[in-house]
């Protein structure tokens, strides 16, 4: 995929200061050059939906960020009232063959990418960040949210189970008592809600905020040895990323088998219908 460059002058907290800026049409990533620090910037109108090339991207953007050595990754959302919707039901509803294979793979790929980045990680949760959202969410290390927004795992709402790992990211973030409650609830929390469950780490008045305190945790970690840091990380998150690595074709054909079951695929008709109808009105 061709990538433009361009430098730009981005005003921030701090003040108006260069930033090398790589685009595509779905992300963004700004490199801040006095912190070190990427932003990258989830931009697929209008919700974020997690289809094959933003998820494609997504992962580029992270290869690339840790192919510039910058000091940390902060994911956010163009979109000012939703971080990301989740996955793109349409890539899921009457699914075309090998486009769904491809789509779950490159889930995959992102996913063990987010999760397993050797860079510090936080998400500057500037919006709505049902299922697939609060999956990227949850596989940062940090989260800062703005109010009066929702965040959580809602799958089994949707008639849909979710793999294993999703609920690493969850567990990783919750105790597991609340996490599997919330899962089985299909549960959606606030922003105060979130917070006070832990399911965020600070709340931020605006996106800037978010976006500040997101670097500030980043910044936590300036005087750790770099390479201690991410293999100390790693460790930690060995497991999880292995078990999907070595069980990704199996999960693959899991996912296949159960999104072409005529009951899942009516549930994602009738969820899909229902948002069309609330979005006319
Ligand atoms: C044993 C296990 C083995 C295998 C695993 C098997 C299965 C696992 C499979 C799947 C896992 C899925 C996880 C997911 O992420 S599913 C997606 C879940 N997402 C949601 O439920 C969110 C739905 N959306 C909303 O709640 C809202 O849209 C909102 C809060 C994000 C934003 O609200 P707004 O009022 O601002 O916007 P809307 O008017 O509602 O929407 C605008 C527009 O966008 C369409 N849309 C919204 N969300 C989605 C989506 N997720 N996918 C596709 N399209 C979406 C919506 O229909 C509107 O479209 P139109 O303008 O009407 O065309």
């Amino acid at each position: 995929m061709m990538r433009s460059k361009l430098l730009s002058l981005v005003p921030c907290a701090t003040g108006p200061f260069r930033t090398m800026s790589t685009t595509t049409k779905l992300t963004t990533v700004e490199v801040n050059d006095k912190t070190g620090i990427a932003t990258l910037t989830m931009n697929r109108p209008p919700v974020n939906g997690l289809n094959l090339d933003l998820l494609r991207d997504l992962r580029q953007s992270i290869a690339e960020i840790e192919g510039n050595k910058s000091r940390g990754l902060i994911l956010t959302s163009s979109n000012p009232t939703i971080f990301s919707a989740g996955l793109d039901i349409m890539e899921m509803y009457k699914p075309d063959k090998e486009r769904v294979r491809a789509f779950w793979t490159a889930l995959q790929d992102a996913w063990l990418a987010l999760y397993g980045s050797s860079v510090p990680t936080a998400a500057a949760i500037n919006g709505h960040s049902p299922a697939g959202g609060c999956l990227l969410a949850t596989s940062c290390e940090y989260r800062v949210m703005l109010p009066k927004f929702t965040i959580g795992l809602n799958e089994t709402k949707l008639g849909i189970v979710a793999p294993m790992w999703f609920m690493s990211s969850f567990l990783s973030v919750l105790p597991r008592r609340e996490a599997e409650r919330a899962l089985n609830q299909g549960r959606m929390f606030t922003t105060d809600e979130a917070l006070q469950i832990g399911l965020v780490d600070e709340a931020a008045g605006t996106k800037e905020e978010a976006l500040e305190k997101c670097a500030q945790f980043i910044g936590t970690f300036a005087k750790v040895n770099p390479i201690a840091r991410a293999l100390t990380k790693q460790q930690f998150r060995a497991a999880e990323l292995e078990q999907l690595e070595s069980e990704r074709a199996q999960d693959l054909e899991k996912f296949l088998f159960f999104i072409n079951q005529p009951a899942v695929q009516k549930g994602l008709g009738i969820y899909l219908e229902s948002l069309k109808k609330k979005a006319k009105n």
